[in-house]
């Protein structure tokens, strides 16, 4: 497959899962840099402690080559040597080329600067065949530390190499090695390294096996103590490749849990252990870890955190308003530009595969024909669908690649409000709406909680809300640890009382009368909750297709919150699903509203105007309906905002204001600016 077809973005095909140990455990060792992946086999052997394999294996060679053997014996002798010997390379019939060939080695990767200097004095052995007798071997292999680390294939491999079985044990006593005892005082090693292993290789199968159903032994992984894990965090965590090792440990695990758990040990147990670790090797805190991952099968929730490591494709919308695709598209070849269209799913996406000038900065760029935008951002104005001369409100607009859109959609007709309550926001919104040719576009600046005070009666409105941004990590990965739950809290109040006030702010007589509801977030908070909590709150308002192509269905229920029956009807989008940022589209039709229940009045704190609410019928209590403290606009807590909206009406009107009598608004909560 090209590398074009392999970054191929827009249809929705899945995202390749994460083999064990391949793509994951690869990129996470590129981003380590110069941190290796840990060879635990060869430390093993040159460990200065446990010198088994090297420290035996060697000094055999060295007796054959200094006593040569005769006859029968001889030959078989020879032979066993040359088993032992199967991984030495050729030419080593002598000591100074097996002295050589220890040096190289100690200069080669498996040999580490390290562990050569702990072999202390080695080197000066090593030069002088006459200070051989310097070289203590006496508490060889007796180090079971090191075992710990072997891995169990090794271990095994390790056993099945023995062969020496009947080899003098006491040869193993104190006093100097010389170039005659070393063949015996090696094997002596050799065996109680091995009956070691084989304790070390018992316990371990005892830890790592148990019989299934049909008497067949499987192996389980068994999670890390309290302790262990203490201890862990003690030390920094544990090292990334065996992060992600573990990760996948767990994943197996969990998709399998009868089969592969460990006996005693609980499936949240698993879970802990998978999400401190996600954590841990994506660099995300525990919080955020856990609510992302909450929203997948295990398997997939890998994918998704592995999707946000790699950046999406680069996309361009066509300016309708300025030109046609294909000339665009033909432009920007003939200037070096890789590209193709995006997808069948959009007329006038295309995808920018590589270019030898910056894409922000061609001369069709400056001219308009073109807006710099993720492929996400175009679903939410697709599901809008304005129709030329209508009345559009774009709630939170900035910097305009929405409203761009919609205004091409509209072929300059009709006429775009394009909101934004962050006034530094809408110089650039300006700068695009400008840049493009958009005719029919009005830039404002308020809160859109004030909206239909503000301006009401519109066709359409599209509220692209601020959200926390994480459909949008590989973007900005400062998500990843600077997301609390309150901040999830407050957005999601904000997003509850921003939908109310675009619904209010429709002509529910309107031929379209739509509402669009959209986020670059994947959080069921921002997304499903939200609009179920204005469903329930305007009750003459239900769901309707988006009429977007692709997109998985919105959750009807989520962690025992059960949602709008219709609630399928939204679309979520994936970064490993859909290679496109994480998104989310809910289309909302405005009905009529049913006859006023009731009209409340009151007066006007100057004794002048009155304020009229109608309060439709069906509507639910102001009582925040979770109980969580969220409450309709008009709610004590909004209070602040209202009094604030009207005291500048007032004044703009020529009336006398009273000075303030409430504090100034508090500040929003942060929001995550994108799209
Ligand atoms: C996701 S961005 C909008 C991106 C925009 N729709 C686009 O396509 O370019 C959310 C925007 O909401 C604005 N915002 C935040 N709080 C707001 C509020 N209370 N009322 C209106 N806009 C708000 C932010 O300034 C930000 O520009």
């Amino acid at each position: 497959m090209g590398r074009r077809a392999k970054n191929k973005q827009g249809d929705p095909e899945a995202f390749r899962p994460a083999s064990k140990g391949s793509k994951l455990a690869k990129r996470k060792a590129e981003d380590d840099g110069d941190k290796p992946t840990p060879k635990k086999a060869k430390s093993v052997i040159i460990d200065p402690k446990g010198k088994r394999k090297a420290t035996l294996a060697k000094p055999k060679a060295k007796k054959s080559a200094a006593k040569p053997k005769t006859g029968k014996k001889a030959s078989e002798d020879e032979d066993e040597d040359m088993d032992a010997w199967e991984d030495v390379e050729d030419g080593m019939d002598d000591l100074d080329t097996h002295k050589k060939f220890m040096f190289n080695d100690s200069d080669n990767e498996e040999f580490p600067g390290a562990d050569i200097e702990d072999l202390g004095d080695d080197d000066d052995f090593l030069g002088q065949t006459g200070e051989l007798q310097q070289l203590d071997l006496s508490d060889s292999g007796s180090d079971a530390d090191s075992d710990e680390q072997l891995p169990t294939k090794l271990k095994k491999r390790a056993l099945a190499s023995d062969s020496d079985s009947d080899t003098d044990e006491n040869s193993d006593e104190d006093g100097p090695t010389t170039l005659s005892n070393m063949e015996k005082k090696s094997r002596a090693l050799e065996v109680k390294a091995d009956r070691e292993l084989e304790k070390d290789l018992a316990d371990a199968q005892d830890q790592e096996m148990k019989e299934d159903e049909d008497g067949e032994n499987i192996e389980v992984f068994v999670l890390p103590t309290a302790e262990e894990r203490e201890l862990e965090k003690k030390n920094g965590g544990i090292d990334l490749h065996d992060v992600n090792q573990r990760i996948q440990d767990c994943v197996r695990v969990l998709t399998n849990f009868k089969r592969f758990a460990a006996k005693g040990r609980s499936r949240s147990e698993y879970i802990e252990q998978i999400i401190a670790d996600i954590a841990h090797y994506y660099g995300y805190n525990e919080f955020l870890t856990e609510k992302l991952f909450n929203l997948f099968p295990v398997q997939e929730a890998i994918e998704f955190f592995e999707a946000n490591e790699i950046p999406r494709p680069v996309t361009i919308r066509t300016n309708t308003l300025r030109t046609r695709r294909r000339d665009l598209a033909q432009a920007l070849i003939n200037r070096g530009v890789n590209l193709e269209p995006i997808g069948k799913w959009t007329k006038v996406g295309l995808q920018v595969f590589e270019s030898s000038i910056p894409i922000g900065a061609t001369p069709e760029y400056l001219a308009g024909h073109y807006m710099l935008q993720a492929a996400s951002s175009f679903l939410p104005v697709m599901a809008l669908a304005p129709e030329p001369n209508e009345r559009v409100l774009d709630m939170a607009s900035a910097p305009g690649g929405k409203t761009t859109y919609i205004s091409a959609l509209l072929q300059n007709t009709g006429i775009v409000f394009a909101n934004d309550a962050n006034k530094a926001r809408t110089k650039s919104l300006t700068a695009n709406v400008h840049r493009l040719g958009c005719k029919n576009v009005v830039v404002c600046s308020y809160d859109g909680r004030e909206f239909p005070k503000v301006m009401g009666g519109f066709d359409r409105v599209l509220l692209d809300a601020p959200c926390s941004g994480t459909g949008v990590i590989s973007k900005d990965a400062s998500v990843k640890v600077n997301k609390s739950d309150r901040d999830f809290h407050l957005l999601s109040h904000l997003q509850k009382q921003l939908i109310l006030c675009a619904i209010d702010s429709v002509d529910p007589a309107s031929r379209g009368a739509v509402v669009v509801y959209s986020t670059c977030s994947v959080t069921v908070d921002e997304n499903e909750a939200v609009v179920d909590y204005a469903l329930r709150k305007r009750p003459h308002v239900q769901l309707v297709p988006t009429g977007l192509e692709f997109g998985r269905e919105g959750f009807t229920s989520y962690r025992g919150k059960t949602f709008d029956d219709k609630m399928h009807l939204t679309r979520r989008f994936y970064p490993h699903v859909h290679n496109m940022d994480g998104f989310y589209v809910a289309k909302l039709k405005i009905g009529k509203r049913r006859r006023a229940a009731k009209v409340e009045e009151s007066e006007d704190e100057d004794g002048g105007e009155k304020d009229v609410t109608v309060v439709p019928e069906g509507a639910e209590d102001e009582e925040d309906a979770e109980g969580e403290g969220t409450s309709l606009f008009n709610a004590e807590e909004d209070k602040i905002y209202l009094d604030e909206s009207k005291r500048k009406q007032r004044k703009a009107k020529g009336y006398r204001v009273k000075p303030r009598t409430t504090p100034a608004k508090p500040a929003a909560p942060t929001a995550k600016v994108a799209g």
